[in-house]
């Protein structure tokens, strides 16, 4: 505790990653993207992984403007052969990777029963089983030179959680991130750190329309991307283990757990954390509404709610 408390005080001494090898996932997105030229600016190396190949080689040619080596490669992050088959190309092509950015993320953005099965599912491949396969490719590398660095971007959302599918696939990884680190440290391999970041919303556009209560909102503004990266980026090259951004959420992430469950409700209520999801959810379905599906096609079956709904229909 006594650590922690000098640790807070004292400006801490930032790690050089200058010749160092970064992989970036989701390295096509907004966060994605500024992470990668954050590190670029810091002279790593990059190799850049996403399934949108347009961003990412975008992504890409901005780093290259700073003058460092860039790879960029198109893989699909839900699926594990997917992620296996790039990781050797990346071995075969530019060798070990000493940091390891898991960035990429979704959401599904439907209530529950209305949410198609592959989506949830998609949720949970992305944001959580990923990351186990991100790291059975990358870390035997790192353990071999007791060297490295393990990131992941978890949420908030990964701490407390309101009404969502990605609340559990963002538990799961912070869950994950933990007993990565507890595993290092029952190894001895404290050459290899771990950082978790935990952002509340960002200006991205992935959670458009996500919103508390009015009068908080001026209290709890959604972050810039670049003020979040950039923070996290301290983090990372401190070598702190886990940073929420902005700190107040380091709030709810303590009473969640030393509050009866009734008071955190009654707060979420006060504070308009419990429907923060609703009007996001608005946006995705008003987009999708123009899309329009014949009642019975194939994937309308893997939705329980809208199935049942159109067989009454019928
Ligand atoms: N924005 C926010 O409010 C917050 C975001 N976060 C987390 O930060 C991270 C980055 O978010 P942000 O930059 O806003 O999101 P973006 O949607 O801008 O970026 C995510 C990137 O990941 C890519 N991606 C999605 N699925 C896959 C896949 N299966 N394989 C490979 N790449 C994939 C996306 O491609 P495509 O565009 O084609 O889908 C996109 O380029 C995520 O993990 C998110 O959960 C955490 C807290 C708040
Ligand atoms: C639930 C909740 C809140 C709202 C949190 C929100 C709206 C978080 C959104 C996070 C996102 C979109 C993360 C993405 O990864 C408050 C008001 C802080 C109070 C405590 C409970």
């Amino acid at each position: 505790i006594l650590n922690a408390v000098i640790q807070t005080f004292l400006r801490p001494r930032l790690k050089c990653v200058d010749g160092e090898l970064c992989l970036i996932t989701g390295a096509g997105g907004a966060l994605g993207r500024l992470f990668a030229l954050e590190f670029a600016k810091e002279g790593a190396d990059l190799v850049l992984w996403d399934c949108n190949s347009d961003a990412n080689e975008h992504t890409a040619r901005l780093a290259r403007e700073l003058g460092v080596q860039v790879r960029a490669y198109t893989v699909d992050l839900s699926k594990r052969e997917s992620i296996y088959e790039a990781a050797e190309e990346v071995r075969a092509d530019v060798g070990c990777v000493s940091i390891l950015v898991n960035n990429a993320g979704v959401v599904a953005g439907r209530r529950l029963l209305d949410c198609p099965d592959e989506l949830l599912e998609r949720t949970l491949l992305v944001n959580c089983h990923a990351l186990f396969w991100m790291t059975k490719a990358f870390l035997p590398q790192m353990k071999v030179k007791n060297h490295g660095h393990m990131v992941t971007v978890a949420s908030a959302l990964g701490l407390f959680s309101t009404a969502c599918d990605y609340c559990a696939s963002k538990f799961g990884a912070v869950g994950f991130h933990e007993s990565l680190t507890h595993e290092l440290l029952a190894e001895n391999l404290s050459g290899i750190k771990t950082t978790l970041v935990c952002p509340y919303i960002v200006d991205t556009g992935m959670f458009a329309g996500c919103e508390i209560r009015k009068e908080l909102r001026g209290l709890i503004p959604p972050l810039e991307p670049l003020y979040t990266v950039q923070q996290a980026m301290k983090a990372i090259l401190a070598e702190q283990r886990m940073i929420c951004i902005p700190r107040l959420m380091y709030i709810p992430f303590l009473t969640r757990a030393l509050l009866p469950w009734e008071a955190n409700v009654a707060t979420y209520r006060f504070m308009g954390g419990d429907k923060c999801m609703l009007p996001f959810i608005k946006n995705i379905e008003m987009k999708n509404s123009s899309h329009v599906q014949s009642p019975l096609d194939s994937s309308s079956l893997s939705q329980p709610g809208l199935f049942m709904d159109k067989c009454k229909d019928q």
